[in-house]
Protein backbone atom coordinates (compact mmCIF):
# COMPACT_ATOMS: atom_id res chain seq x y z
CA UNK A 1 0.00 0.00 0.00
CA UNK A 2 2.97 2.13 1.18
CA UNK A 3 4.23 1.44 -2.44
CA UNK A 4 1.43 2.31 -4.40
CA UNK A 5 1.00 5.54 -2.52
CA UNK A 6 4.85 6.27 -3.35
CA UNK A 7 4.32 5.43 -6.97
CA UNK A 8 1.13 7.37 -7.29
CA UNK A 9 3.13 10.32 -5.46
CA UNK A 10 6.01 10.45 -7.65
CA UNK A 11 3.80 9.80 -11.28
CA UNK A 12 1.76 13.34 -9.63
CA UNK A 13 5.17 15.21 -9.62
CA UNK A 14 6.50 13.69 -12.75
CA UNK A 15 3.12 15.20 -14.27
CA UNK A 16 3.02 18.65 -12.12
CA UNK A 17 6.86 18.92 -13.50
CA UNK A 18 5.95 18.31 -17.11
CA UNK A 19 3.13 20.55 -17.01
CA UNK A 20 5.42 23.56 -15.31
CA UNK A 21 7.99 22.95 -18.25
CA UNK A 22 5.47 23.35 -20.73
CA UNK A 23 3.88 26.53 -19.88
CA UNK A 24 7.60 28.41 -19.17
CA UNK A 25 8.21 27.35 -23.11
CA UNK A 26 5.54 29.31 -23.88
CA UNK A 27 5.79 32.21 -21.55
CA UNK A 28 9.28 32.76 -22.49
CA UNK A 29 8.24 33.02 -26.49
CA UNK A 30 6.63 35.39 -25.77
CA UNK A 31 9.09 37.71 -23.48
CA UNK A 32 11.41 38.07 -26.19
CA UNK A 33 12.33 34.59 -27.86
CA UNK A 34 12.33 33.91 -31.85
CA UNK A 35 9.55 36.11 -32.86
CA UNK A 36 7.45 34.37 -35.76
CA UNK A 37 7.04 36.23 -38.85
CA UNK A 38 3.42 37.99 -39.01
CA UNK A 39 0.44 36.29 -40.34
CA UNK A 40 -0.31 37.32 -43.95
CA UNK A 41 -2.54 40.25 -43.46
CA UNK A 42 -5.77 39.97 -45.12
CA UNK A 43 -6.12 42.67 -48.12
CA UNK A 44 -7.63 45.39 -47.07
CA UNK A 45 -11.49 45.38 -47.87
CA UNK A 46 -12.64 47.81 -50.35
CA UNK A 47 -13.86 50.80 -48.68
CA UNK A 48 -17.45 51.92 -48.68
CA UNK A 49 -17.85 54.52 -51.85
CA UNK A 50 -18.38 58.15 -50.02
CA UNK A 51 -21.46 59.88 -50.55
CA UNK A 52 -19.81 61.75 -53.10
CA UNK A 53 -18.42 58.95 -55.60
CA UNK A 54 -22.31 57.47 -55.07
CA UNK A 55 -23.68 60.55 -56.08
CA UNK A 56 -21.01 60.51 -59.24
CA UNK A 57 -21.89 56.95 -59.77
CA UNK A 58 -25.36 57.84 -60.13
CA UNK A 59 -24.69 60.18 -62.59
CA UNK A 60 -22.25 58.64 -64.60
CA UNK A 61 -21.91 54.84 -64.23
CA UNK A 62 -18.67 52.99 -63.58
CA UNK A 63 -16.85 52.49 -66.99
CA UNK A 64 -13.50 50.10 -67.93
CA UNK A 65 -11.17 52.93 -67.71
CA UNK A 66 -9.61 53.22 -71.06
CA UNK A 67 -6.05 52.73 -71.01
CA UNK A 68 -4.99 56.57 -70.97
CA UNK A 69 -1.14 56.76 -74.12
CA UNK A 70 0.15 60.55 -72.98
CA UNK A 71 1.44 62.35 -76.11
CA UNK A 72 4.39 64.06 -74.40
CA UNK A 73 3.61 67.38 -74.44
CA UNK A 74 5.00 69.67 -77.67
CA UNK A 75 7.95 71.81 -76.68
CA UNK A 76 6.80 75.48 -76.18
CA UNK A 77 9.65 77.49 -77.48
CA UNK A 78 9.92 81.37 -75.63
CA UNK A 79 9.42 84.45 -77.42
CA UNK A 80 12.36 86.93 -76.67
CA UNK A 81 11.39 90.38 -75.96
CA UNK A 82 11.74 92.69 -79.06
CA UNK A 83 14.31 95.18 -78.77
CA UNK A 84 12.09 98.29 -78.08
CA UNK A 85 10.25 97.02 -75.15
CA UNK A 86 13.64 95.47 -73.67
CA UNK A 87 15.60 98.54 -73.83
CA UNK A 88 13.26 100.59 -72.10
CA UNK A 89 13.50 97.85 -69.29
CA UNK A 90 16.86 97.64 -69.35
CA UNK A 91 17.24 101.60 -69.07
CA UNK A 92 15.44 101.87 -66.02
CA UNK A 93 18.13 98.96 -64.89
CA UNK A 94 21.00 100.81 -65.59
CA UNK A 95 19.82 104.03 -64.24
CA UNK A 96 19.04 102.15 -60.59
CA UNK A 97 22.77 100.43 -60.99
CA UNK A 98 24.79 103.80 -61.88
CA UNK A 99 22.61 107.11 -61.09
CA UNK A 100 24.99 107.36 -57.91
CA UNK A 101 28.01 108.40 -60.35
CA UNK A 102 25.64 110.90 -62.09
CA UNK A 103 24.26 111.84 -59.23
CA UNK A 104 27.51 113.08 -57.52
CA UNK A 105 28.85 114.56 -60.45
CA UNK A 106 26.05 116.49 -60.77
CA UNK A 107 25.47 117.31 -57.26
CA UNK A 108 29.73 118.58 -57.47
CA UNK A 109 29.30 120.74 -60.49
CA UNK A 110 25.85 122.66 -59.33
CA UNK A 111 27.65 124.11 -56.54
CA UNK A 112 27.85 127.97 -56.00
CA UNK A 113 31.61 128.04 -56.43
CA UNK A 114 33.55 125.56 -58.13
CA UNK A 115 36.93 125.63 -56.84
CA UNK A 116 39.89 123.49 -56.98
CA UNK A 117 38.18 121.33 -54.04
CA UNK A 118 35.48 121.03 -56.12
CA UNK A 119 37.59 119.51 -59.14
CA UNK A 120 39.52 117.78 -56.86
CA UNK A 121 36.52 115.89 -55.69
CA UNK A 122 35.26 115.43 -59.30
CA UNK A 123 38.01 113.60 -60.22
CA UNK A 124 37.89 111.52 -57.29
CA UNK A 125 34.05 110.70 -57.99
CA UNK A 126 35.04 110.03 -61.87
CA UNK A 127 38.28 107.70 -61.16
CA UNK A 128 36.17 105.45 -58.81
CA UNK A 129 33.70 105.02 -61.03
CA UNK A 130 36.81 103.14 -63.31
CA UNK A 131 36.56 105.72 -66.49
CA UNK A 132 40.59 105.59 -65.96
CA UNK A 133 43.21 108.27 -65.79
CA UNK A 134 43.57 109.85 -68.99
CA UNK A 135 40.02 110.45 -69.78
CA UNK A 136 39.18 111.70 -66.13
CA UNK A 137 41.55 114.05 -66.88
CA UNK A 138 40.18 114.87 -70.45
CA UNK A 139 36.45 115.47 -69.17
CA UNK A 140 37.84 117.27 -65.83
CA UNK A 141 39.69 120.03 -68.38
CA UNK A 142 36.91 119.99 -70.70
CA UNK A 143 34.30 121.04 -68.25
CA UNK A 144 36.72 123.70 -66.42
CA UNK A 145 36.96 125.72 -69.54
CA UNK A 146 33.30 125.21 -70.31
CA UNK A 147 32.02 126.54 -67.72
CA UNK A 148 34.33 128.33 -66.83
CA UNK A 149 33.38 130.46 -70.55
CA UNK A 150 29.92 129.70 -69.91
CA UNK A 151 29.95 130.22 -66.25
CA UNK A 152 28.56 127.29 -63.91
CA UNK A 153 25.45 129.36 -62.51
CA UNK A 154 24.56 130.75 -66.73
CA UNK A 155 24.80 127.57 -68.00
CA UNK A 156 22.76 124.37 -68.03
CA UNK A 157 24.91 122.39 -65.84
CA UNK A 158 23.17 118.87 -66.65
CA UNK A 159 23.22 119.57 -70.17
CA UNK A 160 27.12 120.48 -70.37
CA UNK A 161 27.95 116.95 -68.32
CA UNK A 162 25.69 115.10 -70.52
CA UNK A 163 27.53 116.40 -73.20
CA UNK A 164 31.34 115.73 -72.81
CA UNK A 165 30.25 112.32 -71.42
CA UNK A 166 28.63 111.29 -74.01
CA UNK A 167 31.56 112.83 -76.40
CA UNK A 168 33.71 110.68 -73.87
CA UNK A 169 31.95 107.46 -75.08
CA UNK A 170 32.78 108.61 -78.99
CA UNK A 171 29.10 107.96 -80.10
CA UNK A 172 30.59 107.83 -83.66
CA UNK A 173 31.76 104.22 -83.31
CA UNK A 174 29.84 101.86 -85.19
CA UNK A 175 28.15 99.84 -83.06
CA UNK A 176 26.21 97.59 -85.36
CA UNK A 177 26.97 93.70 -84.77
CA UNK A 178 28.68 92.27 -87.79
CA UNK A 179 26.42 88.95 -87.94
CA UNK A 180 25.84 88.97 -91.65
CA UNK A 181 28.36 87.20 -94.20
CA UNK A 182 29.19 88.13 -97.93
CA UNK A 183 28.30 85.78 -100.78
CA UNK A 184 25.43 84.25 -99.38
CA UNK A 185 27.49 82.25 -96.55
CA UNK A 186 26.48 82.73 -92.71
CA UNK A 187 27.97 85.18 -90.74
CA UNK A 188 30.18 83.84 -88.06
CA UNK A 189 30.50 85.56 -84.73
CA UNK A 190 33.11 84.23 -82.09
CA UNK A 191 32.42 85.32 -78.32
CA UNK A 192 35.56 85.05 -76.50
CA UNK A 193 36.29 86.35 -73.31
CA UNK A 194 37.64 84.39 -69.34
CA UNK A 195 35.57 81.85 -68.11
CA UNK A 196 32.69 83.10 -65.71
CA UNK A 197 32.51 86.80 -68.08
CA UNK A 198 29.13 85.65 -69.05
CA UNK A 199 30.30 83.97 -72.32
CA UNK A 200 27.97 81.46 -72.54
CA UNK A 201 25.03 83.64 -71.01
CA UNK A 202 26.11 86.12 -73.96
CA UNK A 203 25.82 84.12 -76.14
CA UNK A 204 22.27 82.37 -75.48
CA UNK A 205 21.48 85.89 -75.04
CA UNK A 206 22.46 87.33 -78.32
CA UNK A 207 21.02 84.22 -80.06
CA UNK A 208 17.25 85.22 -78.88
CA UNK A 209 17.86 88.46 -80.15
CA UNK A 210 18.56 87.34 -83.58
CA UNK A 211 15.21 85.01 -82.98
CA UNK A 212 13.13 88.12 -82.23
CA UNK A 213 14.48 89.69 -85.26
CA UNK A 214 13.72 86.36 -87.32
CA UNK A 215 17.05 85.40 -88.03
CA UNK A 216 18.05 82.00 -88.49
CA UNK A 217 21.00 80.64 -86.21
CA UNK A 218 22.52 78.18 -85.04
CA UNK A 219 25.28 77.71 -82.11
CA UNK A 220 28.79 75.98 -81.55
CA UNK A 221 29.34 75.28 -78.39
CA UNK A 222 33.56 75.31 -78.30
CA UNK A 223 33.77 75.49 -74.56
CA UNK A 224 34.68 71.90 -74.42
CA UNK A 225 36.66 72.50 -71.24
CA UNK A 226 33.68 72.57 -69.10
CA UNK A 227 30.80 69.87 -69.77
CA UNK A 228 28.61 72.25 -68.04
CA UNK A 229 28.80 74.68 -69.77
CA UNK A 230 28.21 73.13 -73.06
CA UNK A 231 24.93 71.65 -71.55
CA UNK A 232 24.06 75.31 -70.48
CA UNK A 233 24.18 76.31 -74.21
CA UNK A 234 22.10 73.83 -75.45
CA UNK A 235 19.32 74.96 -72.87
CA UNK A 236 19.67 78.32 -74.09
CA UNK A 237 19.26 76.76 -77.24
CA UNK A 238 16.80 74.52 -76.74
CA UNK A 239 14.13 77.83 -75.42
CA UNK A 240 14.15 79.14 -78.45
CA UNK A 241 14.24 75.93 -80.75
CA UNK A 242 18.20 77.09 -81.66
CA UNK A 243 20.62 74.37 -82.81
CA UNK A 244 23.05 73.73 -81.13
CA UNK A 245 26.41 71.89 -82.43
CA UNK A 246 28.01 70.44 -79.25
CA UNK A 247 31.18 68.05 -79.60
CA UNK A 248 32.61 65.46 -76.87
CA UNK A 249 33.76 66.58 -73.65
CA UNK A 250 37.14 68.13 -73.55
CA UNK A 251 37.18 67.32 -77.33
CA UNK A 252 39.27 69.43 -79.62
CA UNK A 253 37.29 73.18 -79.51
CA UNK A 254 38.85 73.83 -83.14
CA UNK A 255 36.12 70.72 -84.54
CA UNK A 256 33.20 71.94 -82.59
CA UNK A 257 33.21 75.63 -84.25
CA UNK A 258 34.23 73.57 -87.62
CA UNK A 259 31.48 71.46 -87.35
CA UNK A 260 29.09 74.23 -86.20
CA UNK A 261 29.95 76.88 -89.13
CA UNK A 262 29.45 73.36 -91.81
CA UNK A 263 26.45 72.61 -91.07
CA UNK A 264 25.35 76.47 -90.68
CA UNK A 265 26.35 76.98 -94.56
CA UNK A 266 25.31 73.43 -95.90
CA UNK A 267 21.49 74.73 -93.93
CA UNK A 268 21.65 78.33 -95.48
CA UNK A 269 21.29 79.63 -91.83
CA UNK A 270 22.18 83.77 -91.59
CA UNK A 271 24.69 83.35 -88.35
CA UNK A 272 26.79 80.51 -86.83
CA UNK A 273 27.40 81.92 -83.14
CA UNK A 274 30.45 80.38 -81.47
CA UNK A 275 30.95 79.87 -77.64
CA UNK A 276 34.72 79.35 -77.34
CA UNK A 277 37.00 78.44 -74.09
CA UNK A 278 38.67 81.17 -72.01
CA UNK A 279 41.19 79.63 -70.31
CA UNK A 280 43.57 82.16 -69.59
CA UNK A 281 46.69 79.58 -68.75
CA UNK A 282 48.69 81.86 -70.42
CA UNK A 283 48.87 84.15 -74.09
CA UNK A 284 50.53 81.37 -75.97
CA UNK A 285 48.16 78.47 -75.08
CA UNK A 286 45.46 81.48 -75.61
CA UNK A 287 46.41 82.17 -78.71
CA UNK A 288 47.04 78.95 -80.33
CA UNK A 289 43.54 78.05 -79.16
CA UNK A 290 41.50 80.87 -80.67
CA UNK A 291 44.13 81.15 -83.61
CA UNK A 292 43.41 77.65 -84.60
CA UNK A 293 39.22 78.34 -83.95
CA UNK A 294 39.68 80.89 -86.36
CA UNK A 295 41.49 79.09 -88.68
CA UNK A 296 39.74 76.32 -88.49
CA UNK A 297 36.30 78.13 -88.87
CA UNK A 298 37.71 80.13 -91.92
CA UNK A 299 37.70 76.88 -94.01
CA UNK A 300 33.87 77.48 -94.46
CA UNK A 301 33.05 80.89 -93.70
CA UNK A 302 34.82 84.07 -92.95
CA UNK A 303 34.33 85.09 -89.32
CA UNK A 304 32.54 88.65 -89.67
CA UNK A 305 32.46 89.24 -85.54
CA UNK A 306 34.93 88.91 -82.03
CA UNK A 307 33.25 89.79 -79.18
CA UNK A 308 34.89 89.53 -76.19
CA UNK A 309 32.76 89.51 -73.23
CA UNK A 310 34.07 91.03 -70.16
CA UNK A 311 32.69 91.35 -66.70
CA UNK A 312 32.20 95.17 -65.95
CA UNK A 313 32.80 94.37 -62.06
CA UNK A 314 36.57 93.23 -62.72
CA UNK A 315 37.70 96.64 -62.84
CA UNK A 316 41.39 96.87 -63.62
CA UNK A 317 41.42 93.48 -63.58
CA UNK A 318 38.95 93.54 -66.72
CA UNK A 319 41.33 96.23 -68.48
CA UNK A 320 44.38 93.40 -68.42
CA UNK A 321 42.30 90.99 -69.71
CA UNK A 322 40.86 92.63 -72.68
CA UNK A 323 44.67 93.68 -74.01
CA UNK A 324 45.51 90.26 -73.23
CA UNK A 325 42.60 89.15 -75.51
CA UNK A 326 42.86 92.04 -77.98
CA UNK A 327 46.53 90.71 -78.68
CA UNK A 328 45.53 87.26 -79.36
CA UNK A 329 42.32 87.66 -81.62
CA UNK A 330 41.09 90.65 -83.55
CA UNK A 331 38.33 91.87 -81.26
CA UNK A 332 35.87 93.76 -83.12
CA UNK A 333 33.26 94.53 -80.49
CA UNK A 334 33.02 94.37 -76.80
CA UNK A 335 30.20 92.96 -74.69
CA UNK A 336 30.25 94.34 -70.93
CA UNK A 337 28.13 92.19 -68.81
CA UNK A 338 26.97 92.42 -65.44
CA UNK A 339 26.69 96.51 -65.70
CA UNK A 340 23.70 95.67 -63.59
CA UNK A 341 25.87 94.68 -61.08
CA UNK A 342 27.87 97.80 -60.78
CA UNK A 343 28.32 101.68 -60.08
CA UNK A 344 31.29 101.39 -62.26
CA UNK A 345 29.74 102.49 -66.02
CA UNK A 346 32.95 104.31 -66.22
CA UNK A 347 34.44 100.77 -67.43
CA UNK A 348 32.99 101.68 -70.76
CA UNK A 349 34.81 104.60 -71.64
CA UNK A 350 38.07 102.48 -70.24
CA UNK A 351 38.01 99.49 -72.20
CA UNK A 352 36.83 101.41 -75.47
CA UNK A 353 39.85 103.76 -74.78
CA UNK A 354 41.97 100.93 -74.19
CA UNK A 355 41.09 98.98 -77.16
CA UNK A 356 40.31 100.79 -79.81
CA UNK A 357 37.24 99.31 -80.35
CA UNK A 358 33.16 99.84 -79.07
CA UNK A 359 31.30 98.30 -77.28
CA UNK A 360 28.51 97.10 -78.81
CA UNK A 361 25.69 94.92 -75.81
CA UNK A 362 25.75 95.31 -72.46
CA UNK A 363 24.37 93.11 -70.33
CA UNK A 364 21.97 94.51 -67.70
CA UNK A 365 20.87 91.17 -65.50
CA UNK A 366 20.60 87.43 -65.30
CA UNK A 367 17.55 87.35 -67.07
CA UNK A 368 17.23 85.76 -70.70
CA UNK A 369 16.24 88.95 -72.52
CA UNK A 370 19.20 91.02 -70.16
CA UNK A 371 21.28 92.44 -73.05
CA UNK A 372 21.11 95.15 -74.91
CA UNK A 373 22.63 97.20 -77.47
CA UNK A 374 24.96 100.06 -75.90
CA UNK A 375 23.78 103.21 -76.80
CA UNK A 376 25.70 106.34 -75.39
CA UNK A 377 22.91 108.75 -75.35
CA UNK A 378 20.83 106.31 -73.23
CA UNK A 379 23.74 105.47 -71.27
CA UNK A 380 24.13 108.84 -70.15
CA UNK A 381 21.32 109.59 -69.43
CA UNK A 382 20.31 106.75 -67.42
CA UNK A 383 23.75 107.91 -65.89
CA UNK A 384 22.16 111.47 -64.86
CA UNK A 385 18.49 110.08 -64.06
N1 LIG B 1 23.85 90.18 -62.97
C1 LIG B 1 24.28 89.71 -64.13
N2 LIG B 1 24.77 88.45 -64.21
C2 LIG B 1 25.20 88.00 -65.39
C3 LIG B 1 25.19 88.81 -66.56
N3 LIG B 1 25.72 88.07 -67.57
C4 LIG B 1 26.04 86.86 -67.06
N4 LIG B 1 25.73 86.81 -65.75
C5 LIG B 1 25.93 85.69 -64.82
O1 LIG B 1 27.30 85.39 -64.72
C6 LIG B 1 27.50 84.03 -64.45
C7 LIG B 1 28.54 83.45 -65.40
O2 LIG B 1 28.01 83.45 -66.69
P1 LIG B 1 28.46 82.37 -67.81
O3 LIG B 1 27.74 82.74 -69.04
O4 LIG B 1 28.34 81.00 -67.32
O5 LIG B 1 29.99 82.73 -67.94
P2 LIG B 1 31.06 82.13 -68.94
O6 LIG B 1 31.97 83.23 -69.26
O7 LIG B 1 30.42 81.42 -70.08
O8 LIG B 1 31.78 81.09 -68.01
P3 LIG B 1 32.11 79.57 -68.37
O9 LIG B 1 30.81 78.93 -68.72
O10 LIG B 1 32.71 79.08 -67.09
O11 LIG B 1 33.07 79.61 -69.51
C8 LIG B 1 26.13 83.39 -64.56
O12 LIG B 1 25.61 83.20 -63.27
C9 LIG B 1 25.31 84.41 -65.32
O13 LIG B 1 23.94 84.35 -65.02
C10 LIG B 1 24.68 90.16 -66.45
O14 LIG B 1 24.65 90.95 -67.37
N5 LIG B 1 24.24 90.55 -65.21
Amino acid sequence: MDITLLIILVAVVGVLAVVGLVVGLVAGRGRGGAQLPPAPSAPPAPAAPSTEDAVLDDVAPAAPAPVAVEEPPARVLDTPEPTASRMVRLRQRLAGSQNALGRGLLALLSRDRLDEDTWESLEDVLLTADIGVAPTQELVERLRTRLRVEGAAASDVRAVLREELTTLLEPEMDRRLQVTGADGLPGVVLVVGVNGAGKTTTVGKIARIMVAQDRTVALGAADTFRAAAVDQLATWGERVGVEVVRGPEGGDPASVAFEAVKSGVERGLDTIIVDTAGRLQNKQGLMDELGKVKRVVEKQAPVTEVLLVLDATTGQNGLIQARVFSEVVDVTGIVLTKLDGSAKGGIVVAVQRELGVPVKLVGLGEGPDDLAPFDPGAFVDALLG
